[in-house]
């Protein structure tokens, strides 16, 4: 039985451009998410961090290598889900259908179904919207009915590619304490791409920087913050003000310039 709930072996890709040119995105590349974990990627623009996630939801075979996704502790097999930057609701479906969607593409929906999906809107402050259509909700709310949606499939591991990147900061704070208390609550793995090393760092209990053609990991950093109260739990808010983050911060970023660099020197394989 697979002891992570995800694991990425000896995974190699390559897209052919058009003029037979090979383009090696990845090439031998290992990494593992543990039971509620966090993850968050972070690499330069074209660093591969898009089709990473579309390998691992399967939306691409990979040219070689394996992706691993572990069971449920009662055996049932486990379920990605992916949520990308843009909420994507459907607008003539109102809240409550939408958020059923994830589901009715894999089966019918039952009246359990809506039940648990009315209370998952309620938790996230949507109960009052269930019957509204999308066009009357702020950006932050259909954020939210998207992870609604997003987590109503019941996955065991969440692919988060920017989800908060258009939104402002105060709502970004708020979704950013969803994705952790929900780790916490439901022990569900999320692997979260973004360009925002702050966010990166009060998430994440690991941060992988990917960098280079084909990309690999330049740099692996487990993230321990000391903050005051709540037994040491941190928040999008306190972790933001624990003594460590500068120090990871400047880490962090100076893994990301040497990614560049190291990038720079390396031309794509031609052919190869
Ligand atoms: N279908 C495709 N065919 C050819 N090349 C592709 C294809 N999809 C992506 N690429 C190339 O693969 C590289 C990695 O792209 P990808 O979108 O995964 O990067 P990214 O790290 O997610 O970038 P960003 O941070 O800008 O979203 C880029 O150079 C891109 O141009």
């Amino acid at each position: 039985m697979l002891e992570n709930r995800l694991e990425v072996s000896n995974l190699s890709h390559a897209f052919i451009k058009s003029n037979d040119e090979e383009i090696r995105i990845f090439q031998n590349l290992n990494f593992s998410v543990g039971k509620a974990e966090i993850v968050a990627i972070v690499g330069r623009s074209g660093a591969g961090k898009s089709t990473l996630f579309n390998l691992i939801s399967g939306l691409l075979k990979p040219t070689a290598g394996k992706i691993s996704l572990g069971a449920r502790e009662d055996g049932r097999p486990g379920a990605i889900a992916y949520m990308l930057q843009k909420d994507l609701l459907l607008p003539w479906r109102t809240i409550l259908d939408n958020a059923v969607l994830g589901i009715e593409l894999q089966r019918d929906v039952t009246d359990a179904d809506r039940s648990r999906a009315r209370a998952m809107l309620a938790r996230y402050g949507l109960e009052s919207v269930a019957g509204a259509y999308p066009h009357s909700l702020s950006g932050g709310m259909k954020q939210r009915v998207a992870l609604c949606r997003t987590l109503l499939a019941d996955p065991t591991v969440v692919l988060l590619d920017e989800p908060f990147s258009a939104l402002d900061y105060e709502t970004r704070l708020m979704l950013e304490n969803d994705v952790i208390s929900l780790t916490r609550s439901e022990g569900t793995s999320v692997i979260l791409v973004t360009h925002d090393i702050d966010e990166a760092i009060a998430m994440s209990n690991r941060i992988v920087v990917l960098g280079g053609r084909p990309a690999k990991i330049m740099r692996e950093e487990h993230i321990v913050l000391t903050v005051e109260g709540s037994n040491g739990a941190r928040d999008a808010v306190t972790a933001r003000g624990a003594p460590e983050f500068p120090r990871y911060h400047k880490e962090i970023w100076n893994a990301l310039r040497a990614s560049d660099v190291a990038n720079a020197a390396v031309q794509p394989a031609v052919n190869a």
